[in-house]
């Protein structure tokens, strides 16, 4: 550029810091330009001879503003000594004449015509990545895999059926209630993640038991990229005396426990001072209600309950606390439909009815039954209405029997099951499961037992510990077969498990001091900290505690899964805590089976209880559905047997009584409730399918070859790390100080989903991540790439002639949460004229002006476009008009697919209230509202010029 061009007084713009605003040359002294940026009170000088500016120069007829604020029409350019005085008129008519230096400096060149009179020209290669992450994000968008895809977790479809089916309703309410360890926090993480990923939900609060914060913490961020803040007393009382109001108020995602927050009045209104979007519960059996009394932590839940639109509860048992209770968490989710607990349990009795009707027609003669069978069909009617179960028939008997089929069970599912509010997968219906093997090590009761137990309480028969006394260390036989059995097992990691914190403290410094066993301890009584150092130690691959020693309330919900060795130092009377026990072990990720030690007293309470346990109600080696009610049912018997000790007689008979009794349940709930809960928590082919759309979705080899030319573009450093994985770094040439979800250490990252399964210290690189998305949204929501100009050798078009390419999107500024690009049947308008005013469109594409458009230096093409400026104006004229011909028609293609989805939904919605009363009443006031607003907010899209590409033909 020569020297000369730099004037004091003319107005240029920065190209690498557009943001600056409109910057004027205050000196031009020794090769260097010196500009001031009023706008941004800032100064640059560069070298005169490769100054990354460019000279703005408004042309007649453009409207701009003083930096008084007044708007006016340019109708006259003259030029004095290199700078330029504009004549216009304001819009009251009154004349005006402004200098260039009195232009308003805030202005901001982002569309890109006039990005590109102003000489800001991108490179090709930013051009193709603009239009490629247009494509790319209107593809995501639509995909029924939005929002779910991005967990570093395996693809199982129970958890990805449930995450779909709730992720997809405005403000979900629903108890996730798979059996322990099939994952509920990993189904809770990406309901989550969709709800926040399309903006359906902002603000998260998430409350666990103690013992899990740290867990749930570690589990959400390394799984899904979401980072919690935990909130508690201390960190509230310090940021209120550093001056925070609110301290709930300080972060979008916050966890907290359970304890901190129950009863805690002053909390509690903070909380509810708060606009949340979604309440996440764990554990949520700890909620206990009867009709007579109520828990604290019940009430504590029930009021933020009531006023957080969203709210997922988890359990593995939720009739652990009885019906009462599980039916109070249905009440916190619905109490307009759970209001009456007689009615509740009435209902419960009519599944059965319904699962003998779906069976029917599961069995394999179920298409010739619904086109024929004239009793089924009325049944059908009865359940179904008229008008349904008749078109349902009449498909079958044409032909369609299979679809008719499907259809009709899904409407049964969806208008009789449970599964509107209630999710529960069990091990059954989940493959994949490593076996559970009983060991039981019968041991000589010490004498202190043997003789006078008549006065022990349940507890005491139950943890003898209790009975032998202080140094029950030294006397309890289970103690010496313990150090035993870990000497004989002594590379084996062993979770061991008794009922108090109180004896697993003592147990476990005994071992360790006395025994000289690796060991660890984990209970409720230590801090938070110190139980996560604990787990990690006992997690530790190289330098780990040979056995983890938990109380049973300590070790609730934490993932064990790595250990193959549970010893039970004692039982618990309910089996559905022997259940959590298990299932610490028995999890998803277990690779061995489940070895489950006993050890016990001879002729003790704690053989009789082993053995109704196991015999009784097979317990152990199964889990036991069936735990509560079974309990509910002979806990007088099995009390008194535990007490008064073993008449044998009556323990037999207990014995067989319990196992028919256990039969009969389970066969009652695989006719009943169970199994349609079963049925409507995942239903296989639905679930296949949205797989199919999850792995459609991630296209591995596009977001490689896409993240690729991102890195490049915004100068991150990537290196080769292994087959899938890069090792990513910031370097001093990216062009903007941060590259979002890159921290300045860098990171290795991985393509590979299987990869980051088993490596933990690598990101996942998909189409979700924050590098992702965040430089999706770098891209398309500034000028990035928006101009580009090159030549084309094209023989048959004159050298000279001018092509120009623009790129349009259909815009509407719409809430995030309306997603309302999924309806749009195209994510870009693209039209190209030629200078002489031909729509060349569907004859020259953009992969021909890719693969032969070849760069022209930045100078050459400012001068371009300099000269060819009216030219290029009346073409991009031209351009609006044609692209503004195909608004309507795509208006009304994204409205007419918008009315039909929605409309389909809002028929399902309102045939299902008339039938199944789980469906609540804002369910389809919100629907119907959303439905609205989506529909409105498309009628009024409109077209937006989103990029311009100038290719002159060369010869
Ligand atoms: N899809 C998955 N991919 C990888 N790991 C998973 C997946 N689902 C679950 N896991 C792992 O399995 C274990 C159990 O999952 P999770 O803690 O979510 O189960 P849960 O049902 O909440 O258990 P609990 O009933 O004990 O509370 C965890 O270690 C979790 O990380």
């Amino acid at each position: 550029m020569a020297v000369t061009e730099f004037i004091p007084g003319q107005r240029w713009i920065s190209n690498t810091e557009a943001e600056l605003g409109l910057g004027i040359i205050t000196s031009n002294l020794d090769r260097r330009v010196t500009i001031l940026f009023p706008a941004a009170e800032e100064e640059r000088t560069y070298a005169t001879d490769n100054a990354p500016v460019s000279r703005v120069e408004y042309p007649v007829g453009e409207s701009v503003q003083t930096a008084e604020g007044v708007e006016f029409e340019i109708t006259e350019r003259l030029e004095k000594n290199g700078c330029i005085i504009y004549f216009g008129k304001d819009k009251e008519g009154n004349e005006l004449i402004v200098p260039e230096l009195e232009l308003d400096s805030t202005v901001q060149f982002n569309r890109p015509q006039d990005r590109l009179f102003a000489g800001q020209i991108d490179k090709l290669s930013r051009y193709r990545l603009r239009l490629d992450t247009l494509e790319h994000h209107h593809r995501l968008q639509k995909s029924p895999a939005y929002g779910l895809s991005g967990g570093r977790v395996q693809l199982l479809p129970h958890q990805f059926y449930i995450a779909h089916e709730v992720a997809n309703r405005f403000a979900p309410r629903v108890l996730l209630a798979d059996e322990v360890g099939l994952g509920k926090t990993i189904e809770a993480g990406l309901i989550l993640h969709q709800q926040l990923i399309s903006g359906r939900a902002q603000r998260v609060l998430i409350t666990v038991p103690d013992s899990l914060v740290y867990q749930w913490l570690i589990e959400m961020l390394r799984r899904f990229n979401l980072r919690f803040s935990i909130m508690d007393e201390l960190r509230c009382t310090a940021m209120e005396m550093s001056g925070t109001d609110n301290p709930f108020e300080s972060a979008q995602l916050i966890l907290c426990t359970q304890s901190f927050i129950n009863d805690n009045a002053e909390r509690i209104e903070q909380i509810l001072a708060c606009q949340w979007d979604m309440l996440i519960v764990d554990e949520a059996h700890h909620l206990v209600w009867s009709e007579t009394e109520t828990s604290p932590l019940y009430r504590t839940i029930e009021t933020l309950a009531s006023n957080i639109p969203s709210l997922l509860l988890l359990t593995a048992t939720p009739e652990q606390l009885g019906i009462e209770s599980h039916f109070a968490r249905l009440r916190l989710l619905d109490p307009d439909r759970y209001s009456d607990l007689d009615q509740f349990r009435e209902e419960q009795t009519h599944y059965a009815e319904v699962n003998t009707l779906v069976q029917k027609l599961i069995a394999e003669n179920g298409v010739s039954l619904l086109a024929n069978d004239a009793a089924l069909q009325a049944e059908l009617n009865g359940y179904l209405g008229e008008e349904t179960s008749a078109a349902l028939i009449e498909s079958a008997q044409s032909g369609e029997g299979d679809i008719a089929l499907e259809e009709c069970i899904n409407h049964l599912l969806d208008r009789h099951g449970t599964g509107r509010v209630l999710f529960r997968n069990t091990r059954d219906a989940v493959e994949g499961f490593p076996k559970r093997v009983l060991h039981t090590y019968p041991l000589e009761a010490p004498l202190q037992l043997m003789t006078d137990t008549a006065e022990a309480t349940l507890q005491q028969v139950l943890q003898p510990e209790y009975l032998i006394g202080e140094d029950w260390l030294e006397q309890d036989p289970r103690v010496a077969w313990l150090d035993n059995w870990l000497k004989d097992h002594r590379l084996e990691k062993t979770l061991l498990i008794c009922a108090s914190a109180d004896s697993a403290q003592a147990l476990e410094e005994y071992i360790r001091l006395r025994k000289g066993v690796r060991s660890a301890v984990f209970h409720e009584k230590m801090t938070l900290i110190n139980r996560d150092r604990a787990a990690a130690y006992f997690a530790d691959e190289e330098e780990y505690a040979q056995v983890l020693v938990c109380s049973e309330i300590g070790s609730e919900g934490r993932n064990f899964q790595f250990a193959q060795h549970l010893i039970m130092f004692d039982l618990p009377l309910n089996p559905d805590l022997l259940e959590q026990r298990i299932g610490r072990l028995d999890r998803i990720g277990q690779k061995h089976d489940v070895q489950i030690h006993v050890p016990y007293y001879e002729n003790s309470a704690q053989a009789i209880l082993l053995r109704w346990l196991d015999e009784g109600i097979n317990a152990f080696r199964h889990t036991c559905p069936a735990g509560q009610l079974l309990l509910n049912q002979f806990e007088d018997t099995l009390t008194s047997l535990l007490l008064d000790g073993a008449d044998e007689a009556v323990f037999q008979e207990l014995i067989t009584t319990s196992q028919a009794a256990s039969k009969e349940i389970l066969d009652e709930l695989k006719k009943g409730r169970d199994r349609l809960l079963e049925m409507s928590s995942c239903r296989p082919a639905q679930a296949e399918a949205l797989l199919e759309a999850v792995t459609e979705y991630e296209q591995r080899s596009q977001l490689v070859d896409y993240m690729e030319r991102v890195f490049d573009q915004f100068g991150v450093d990537q290196q080769t790390h292994g087959l899938h994985s890069v090792i990513l770094q910031p370097t001093d040439q990216m062009i903007y100080h941060r590259f979002p979800g890159l921290s300045d250490d860098g990171c290795t990252a991985t393509y590979s989903r299987e990869e980051a399964l088993g490596r933990e210290d690598m990101q996942f690189l998909n189409w979700e991540h924050p590098m992702v998305s965040g430089a999706m949204e770098m891209i398309t929501g500034s000028e990035f790439g928006n101009t580009a100009v090159c030549t084309v050798k094209l023989p048959p078009l004159q050298p000279g002639t001018l092509l120009v390419e623009t790129i349009f999107v259909l815009y509407c500024a719409a809430p995030r949460a309306l997603n309302l690009q999924r309806y749009q049947p195209q994510a870009t308008v693209r039209v190209l004229f030629d200078s002489n005013g031909n729509n060349l469109t569907q004859i020259i594409t953009s992969e021909h002006l890719n693969k032969l458009g070849e760069r022209v230096k930045r100078h050459a093409s400012q001068n371009l476009i300099r000269h060819g400026r009216e030219q290029i104006s009346s073409v991009l004229e031209k351009a609006e008009t044609a692209a503004e011909q195909q608004q309507d028609t795509l208006i009304a293609a994204a409205l007419d697919k918008a009315t039909h989805q929605l409309d389909e939904e809002v028929e399902r919605l309102q045939a299902l209230i008339k039938v199944n009363p789980s469906i609540r009443e804002d369910e389809l006031s919100q629907l119907l509202a959303n439905r609205e607003s989506i529909l409105n907010h498309l009628r009024t899209s409109k077209l937006k010029m989103d990029a311009v590409r100038i290719a002159v033909v060369s010869n």
